[in-house]
Order: C-alpha cells, then sequence, then structure tokens
C-alpha cells in the first residue's frame, strides 16, 4: 500500500472539491485531491448544463409553436431528435473539457484516483492502494440521483438525471417521477421537444416553491402546458421488451401506462454513506451527515470540512464553489478557523416561466416565533411587456418587515424570473427598504415594472401596520 502524508486531503474533484483545493494550496498546504469517477463535475457532465442545453432546444421549438399568434407562420415543424441531442452532448463536452484541461494542469502528485474512506479522523484509505495521513480533510463528495424501491431492479427503461444526457436519440415516450426542479425542467423540455411526457407528482409541491399562492398559480401555469398528474403514487414498474410497464395510483383508481423510459427525479442523496464516517469521530445527524457550521463549513471543533451537495445545505451550483472556498481557505489555515462569505440565498428552476426564490422564503418566515411579515404582489397576466411577448403568465410575491420596512425576499413563478430574481436578491443581501427599492430605477416597457407593482402593493401593506399576515395561520407548501 502506498503511504502519503499531506496537510490537506480533498474527497470529490467537483465543483466544491476543486475550488477547496485550489484554496487550500492557496494558503500554502500541501493538499491532494482525491476523485473515485470520471472528472468533469456534476454540474458540467450531468447537471446545470446540459439541462439547460437541453432546455434551449425545447424553448426553439416552443417558439415556433407560439409564432402563429404573432402571425408568423414558420411552416412544418421537424424536430430531428439525434441532431437536438448531439447538440446537447457535443457542448456538454465543450465544457466538460474545459473542466478536464484544468484538472489535467494540476501537478501528477496532487492527484489519487479512488475511492477514499475514513479509516480513523486523520486516515484515508483510496481503494485497496493507497492510505493517506492527512491533518486536514475537506469532504466534497456530492449527491446522487435518489433511487425509489419501488422502482429498483426494474430494467433499463428506469433512469435518472444522470442517463438522459447520454441519450443518442429523443425517446418516444417518457414518465417523469417528481415534480422538483430535475422533474420540471426535463418534464417541460420533453414535452416541448415531442417526446410524450407526463410526470406523476405524489404530493402537490412545485419545485422550490413554498408560497401557497404562487404555487398555485404555478401548478396551474405548469399544467396547463404539461401533463401532471399530482397526488399519485407509483404503484408497479415491469420492463417489458423496449418499454416499461407503469401502474400509478391517484384517487382509490390504478392506471396502467407503457413508457420508453420512467425517469426518477425524486431528489438527490448525498454521497456521505460509504465514506467511514463513523471512523471520522464527528457528529452526524439524522440522515447521516455530519454536523457542520454554514459560515466555516467544519464539522464541529474537528480538522475536517464538509462542502457542496455533502452537506445538503444549498444544493446549488454557487454554493458548491462558495462552500469550496470556505472550506478549503480554513483546511489551509487551520486552526485559524474565519467565517467566509455567504450570499442571499437564490435558486432557479430554469421551467418557463421561471420559478425563482431569494432571499428569507415564505415557509422561513412563517416559522414559529417569527415576527408577522407583510406581503406584496404582482400577476403577471396583464403585466404589459409580458403581454408583448405574450409571456404574461405567473405570480411574485415579495415579503417586507414591519419594523424596518426592510425587504426579506420573495418566490416568484415569472417571466425572465432568472433577471428578477438576481435584482431582488442583491436587495436583499444590500438589506435595502422596500422604499428605497421604489427609488430606483424602472424604464418603459420593461417586466421589471411589474416588480415595481408588487414592491409598491408591498408598501401598501406595510404602511397599514401588522395586520397583514400572521405566520400562525397561514400554511406554507412544501
Ligand atoms: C440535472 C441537474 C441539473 C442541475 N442544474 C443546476 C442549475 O441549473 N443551477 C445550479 O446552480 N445547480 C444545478 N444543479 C445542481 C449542481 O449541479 C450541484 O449543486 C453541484 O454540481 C454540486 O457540486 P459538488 O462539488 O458538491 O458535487 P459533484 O460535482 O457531484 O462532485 C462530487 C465528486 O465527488 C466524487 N466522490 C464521491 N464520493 C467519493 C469518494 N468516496 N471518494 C472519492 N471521490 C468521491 C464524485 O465522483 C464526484 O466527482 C443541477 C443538478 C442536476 C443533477
Ligand atoms: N436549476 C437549478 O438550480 C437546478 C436544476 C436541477 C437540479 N437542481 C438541484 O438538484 C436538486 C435535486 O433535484 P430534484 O428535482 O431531484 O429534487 P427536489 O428535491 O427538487 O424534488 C424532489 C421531487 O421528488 C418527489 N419525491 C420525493 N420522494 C418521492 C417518493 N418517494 N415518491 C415520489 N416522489 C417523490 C418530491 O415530492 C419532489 O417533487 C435540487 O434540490 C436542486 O438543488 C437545481
Amino acid at each position: 500500500m502506498k503511504k502519503l502524508k499531506v496537510d490537506v486531503a480533498v474527497i470529490g474533484a467537483g465543483t466544491a472539491g476543486l475550488v477547496a483545493y485550489r484554496a487550500a494550496k492557496a494558503q500554502g498546504a500541501r493538499t491532494v485531491l482525491i476523485e473515485r469517477g470520471v472528472y468533469g463535475t456534476t454540474c458540467a457532465r450531468v447537471g446545470c448544463m446540459p439541462s439547460k442545453l437541453l432546455i434551449a432546444a425545447a424553448e426553439a421549438a416552443h417558439m415556433l409553436q407560439l409564432a402563429p399568434q404573432f402571425g408568423v407562420h414558420p411552416g412544418t415543424t421537424r424536430i430531428d431528435g439525434v441532431a437536438v441531442m448531439a447538440r446537447v452532448r457535443r457542448e456538454r463536452d465543450r465544457f466538460v473539457g474545459f473542466v478536464v484541461e484544468g484538472v489535467d494542469a494540476m501537478p501528477d502528485e496532487d492527484k489519487v484516483r479512488g475511492h477514499a474512506r475514513f479509516v480513523d479522523p486523520h486516515t484515508l484509505q483510496v481503494d485497496d492502494h493507497t492510505e493517506i495521513d492527512a491533518r486536514r480533510i475537506v469532504i466534497a463528495t456530492g449527491s446522487s440521483p435518489t433511487r425509489l424501491p419501488t422502482l429498483e431492479n426494474v430494467g433499463p427503461g428506469v433512469i435518472t438525471s444522470d442517463d438522459v444526457f447520454y441519450w443518442n436519440d429523443l425517446p418516444r415516450s417518457v414518465a417523469v417521477i417528481g415534480t422538483g426542479v430535475i422533474g420540471l425542467e426535463l418534464g417541460q423540455a420533453l414535452a416541448r421537444l415531442g417526446v410524450r411526457t407526463r410526470v406523476y407528482a405524489r404530493g402537490g409541491s412545485v419545485a422550490q416553491l413554498s408560497d401557497p399562492v404562487v404555487l398555485k398559480t404555478a401548478s396551474r401555469v405548469l399544467c396547463e402546458e404539461l401533463d401532471i398528474h399530482f397526488q399519485s403514487r407509483i404503484l408497479k414498474a415491469e420492463q417489458d421488451g423496449d418499454d416499461v410497464v407503469l401502474t400509478t395510483g391517484r384517487h382509490d383508481e390504478a392506471i396502467t401506462e407503457r413508457f420508453q423510459y420512467v425517469l426518477q427525479a425524486a431528489g438527490r442523496t448525498p454521497n456521505v454513506h460509504g465514506l467511514g464516517l463513523e471512523h471520522a469521530g464527528i457528529a452526524l445527524d439524522d440522515s447521516g451527515v455530519p454536523v457542520f457550521d454554514p459560515r466555516t463549513m467544519q464539522c464541529g471543533n474537528s480538522h475536517i470540512f464538509i462542502a457542496g451537495d455533502a452537506n445538503q445545505e444549498r444544493p446549488v451550483l454557487p454554493e458548491a464553489a462558495d462552500h469550496g472556498k470556505i472550506a478549503g481557505d480554513n483546511a489551509g489555515r487551520f486552526p485559524d478557523i474565519r467565517p467566509g462569505l455567504r450570499r442571499a440565498p437564490l435558486t432557479a428552476a430554469f421551467t418557463e416561466p421561471n420559478i425563482v426564490t431569494l432571499g428569507a422564503s415564505y415557509k422561513a418566515l412563517c416559522a414559529p416565533g417569527k415576527s408577522k411579515f407583510a406581503v406584496g404582489q404582482v400577476s403577471f397576466e396583464n403585466q404589459g411587456r409580458s403581454r408583448v411577448m405574450l409571456q404574461n403568465k405567473g405570480m411574485l410575491r415579495v415579503y417586507g418587515e414591519y419594523r424596518t420596512g426592510r425587504f426579506l425576499g420573495a418566490e416568484m413563478i415569472a417571466p425572465r424570473g432568472e433577471h428578477i430574481g438576481h435584482l431582488l436578491a442583491w436587495a436583499v443581501q444590500s438589506r435595502l427598504t422596500v422604499d428605497q427599492m421604489l427609488e430606483m430605477p424602472f424604464y418603459h416597457p420593461v417586466i421589471e415594472e411589474g416588480v415595481r407593482t408588487a414592491l409598491r402593493d408591498l408598501a401598501a401593506n406595510l404602511a397599514k401596520g401588522e395586520s397583514d399576515i400572521d405566520p400562525d395561520s397561514v400554511e406554507p407548501g412544501t
């Protein structure tokens, strides 16, 4: 067995691990990066980038469908599934290539290939070939698609998002399980690309929304275009030739249907099992994830740090990078631990309209013990610029603090919501009041005028005093 002695060992060469490795090196620490799979990161290979490439193709198809409403008639639309998937894979490989180039440029002695697990709090074993004695360790092992017990060992037709971006052609039909971010992004894109798609939800949740009013609008708007079966249970699945025969239950009725693929999009599980964490000497929570401080990424008072999807805190790409920087800095300079930069929360699902949350969620504001807050809202149905573009669907709700007039957060399903989300998240982080936001410029005719309408409504409700929302009386969504 090869033996290595280092200052910092980083487990996982995803976004969080790569950033942590560079940050620890920048502190002058002798650092190694351990990776068990292919280089290239989840984001570039099977996550953010290929999913947005598929969505871009779907948007092109959708624009052609909308065109006649503008008096523009593009003729017969033909979607070439082979060409669609070829572009997705080609552009994806380009993004992956940049990551791999960066890894190739790293010194060979800094890279260890294989599955790492703890033998004791300072010792990692990698496969059965290397033992690493590390003064500090960063866990940056990411997450994997959650697999549902009912769909286990069915056959090749039951897949996860990891498989979609290796397709050579668009399939005939797909059943999507889950109305989270992945289920809705991929479900809508596939439907727009002409794939017979049905989305099954066990409850009524929609992506990351918790505001009941936005949630209701989102369900309605998405169902206008996408075949979503809410309140459905997956009862049985069987592979039959090239198809999966899927049986679902809804309102005491069992429905059986054939799909080429059943896509599991029922959440992601942090990759902390099989890491030997029971030998790491750190406290774990109920789901086996190390207990850590989100300002420093430190696990208890130990020499171990955890970053990215592995810690489940905010499982999105920008947070993985921030976590990695904080964890790597602190592992490098240990024991001089410092809190790092944390930004206002921001999430965006790239459905159309976009589903976006930022700052404090409705659910967080309704938590027991929280003071009452005011709400303002705008529907995009009659919003000028949105109507001009035939994108007049959605709802934005904004939240403000009575005592200070401070803007707290927002949830929305909105046209160009990704941009509105940034604008509002910057206001949250800058601790602006609603009045200060209304002093900012708004051009005409723009979707941001809808934001102004919601903020004016919020300002008026704040001025009425503490009467608007009683957190105890309103049930947030999930
Ligand atoms: C379909 C999809 C779409 C997404 N879209 C977006 C989006 O639009 N915007 C956004 O912000 N986020 C998006 N995300 C989320 C984003 O991709 C993740 O939050 C981010 O990639 C997590 O990075 P990470 O470094 O924590 O994990 P990863 O990049 O997964 O890296 C973890 C690495 O650790 C390795 N590893 C695990 N265990 C071990 C071990 N024991 N030993 C050695 N190596 C190990 C793994 O092989 C892997 O390479 C999406 C995710 C998916 C799946
Ligand atoms: N645009 C983005 O930023 C983006 C895009 C894709 C993924 N992501 C990240 O990936 C994470 C995972 O995405 P996801 O959509 O898989 O998870 P999710 O947590 O967003 O949604 C999970 C869905 O699966 C359903 N579900 C869970 N258990 C189930 C069960 N036993 N049976 C049936 N349904 C079940 C839930 O009700 C929910 O609808 C997201 O939380 C997000 O952090 C981000």
